[in-house]
């Protein structure tokens, strides 16, 4: 009947759903005549379009019907098998492939996750997390961060009073930050939380976009160490994507963990979508070979110098007293403003002078973060993150009086 009240028709769980503040600039910065450090795009200009093209002939060539027929939930087996082959120990068994590492975060929500759980979070975290667990009712549990990562004497002193359901961290190159957890640290979250019988979730996206600096292990890979290399009885969870090292719009990304969660995802799956498009599947299993290899080189490279460039001009541009991250890797980096000023309030003055960003507050579970925002450089030219950087030095001049 016209005007009946749906609001009123929603789940509870519906009533907890909100827009992702990254999604809807997404909208926003399509437009060209604005520079955007907003959205995490991968560098469009980068990707392996030829070799795409020759994967899907050659999937049609060798599978014909089967490449767009149902496939199985847990995944195309050779795909699984080349991810488990990455880590010793691993078998397709403990590989579950999902439709991109988001569709995993909301699936881990769905089976981890009971009302009034506690999920501990780095803050800020991933925004699309927070988004993907919300609808479950977690109760977050914010873990300080600095230049090293999570502060890991503060999160003993959290576990001592909160028993944890679930630990979300991104080591590497986190989103928003940019920053990356110490060795040192990374040895002692995977002890506490072992020793507090919280499980981990590994987010790594990034993983292999390190332009600087000493790659450091896993929390998944020190998970497995601390019980022999044994996987079912690992307490992290890992979750790895293609999206940032080949493409994003193919949607392919794998969770890897004990048979029971991997079971228990299996299951959820086949409530959600059945199985990951197989055909795309099917396209990077014919990538991982040579071309995947050769385009972490090329994104890495790419990625640093652009990154390299923005911090320049950053250290150029800016007014002291504004601070900012110098990441090692990945696509991001983390702006604090002076207290007082609001990233919220200053974004439509940026985006008349051209530039936008995602302000910060919300990647903070518990609010928080007004006078910050994250800056993506991977898809910027040197040109635009030149004129994009002016244009905020500007904005935050004017602001700052
Ligand atoms: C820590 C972390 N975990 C999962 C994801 C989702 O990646 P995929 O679903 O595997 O493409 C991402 C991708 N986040 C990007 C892309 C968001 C894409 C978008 O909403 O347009 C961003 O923060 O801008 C991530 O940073």
């Amino acid at each position: 009947r016209p005007g009946e009240d749906f609001a009123a028709r929603l789940s509870a769980r519906a009533g907890r759903m909100s827009a992702s503040a990254i999604r809807e600039l997404l909208k926003l910065t399509q437009r060209p005549e604005i520079i955007s450090f907003a959205g995490g795009l991968p560098a469009p200009e980068l990707f392996p379009l030829d070799a795409i093209r020759a994967a899907a002939n050659a999937v049609l060539d060798r599978h014909g019907p089967a490449a767009v027929q149902y496939g199985t939930t847990e995944g195309h087996l050779p795909l699984r098998e080349w991810i488990a082959a990455q880590t010793p120990g691993l078998t397709p068994g403990h590989v579950q492939i999902v439709t991109g590492s988001q569709q995993g975060l909301d699936l881990l929500g769905k089976i981890l996750i009971d009302e009034g759980d506690v999920v501990l979070v780095e803050a800020p975290t991933y925004l699309g997390a927070l988004q993907s667990f919300q609808p479950y009712g977690p109760r977050y549990v914010e873990l300080p961060t600095d230049e090293h990562g999570i502060d890991v004497d503060a999160l003993e002193d959290v576990l001592k009073t909160h028993p944890a359901k679930l630990l979300y961290a991104i080591p590497n190159f986190q989103n928003p930050t940019g920053r990356t957890l110490s060795l040192e640290r990374r040895r002692r979250l995977v002890e506490l939380t072992a020793q507090y019988g919280v499980m981990v979730l590994e987010d790594d996206p990034y993983g292999k976009l390190r332009f600087t600096g000493e790659a450091l292990p896993s929390l998944f890979t020190l998970g497995l160490e601390r019980v022999g290399g044994d996987p079912e009885r690992n307490h992290v969870l890992y979750s790895g994507s293609f999206s940032k090292t080949l493409v994003p719009g193919l949607r392919d990304a794998w969770v890897q963990g004990p048979h029971l969660i991997i079971e228990k995802l299996v299951q959820a799956k086949q409530g959600a979508d059945l199985h990951t498009p197989i055909f795309n599947q099917m396209i990077i299993t014919e990538l991982v070979g040579e071309v995947l290899p050769r385009q972490i080189e090329i994104v890495k490279r790419a990625y640093g110098e652009r990154a390299q460039h923005m911090v320049g001009r950053l250290r150029e541009h800016f007014p002291a007293g504004v601070q900012f991250t110098e990441p090692e890797g990945g696509m991001f980096l983390w702006v604090t403003l002076p207290q007082g000023l609001d990233t919220t309030e200053l974004f439509p003055r940026a985006l008349e002078r051209g530039v936008a960003y995602v302000p910060g507050r919300p990647f903070f579970a518990l609010g928080g973060g007004a006078n910050t925002m994250r800056l993506s450089y991977s898809s910027a030219t040197p040109e635009q993150i030149e004129r994009g950087v002016r244009a905020l030095a500007e904005t935050f001049r004017e602001a700052m009086g």
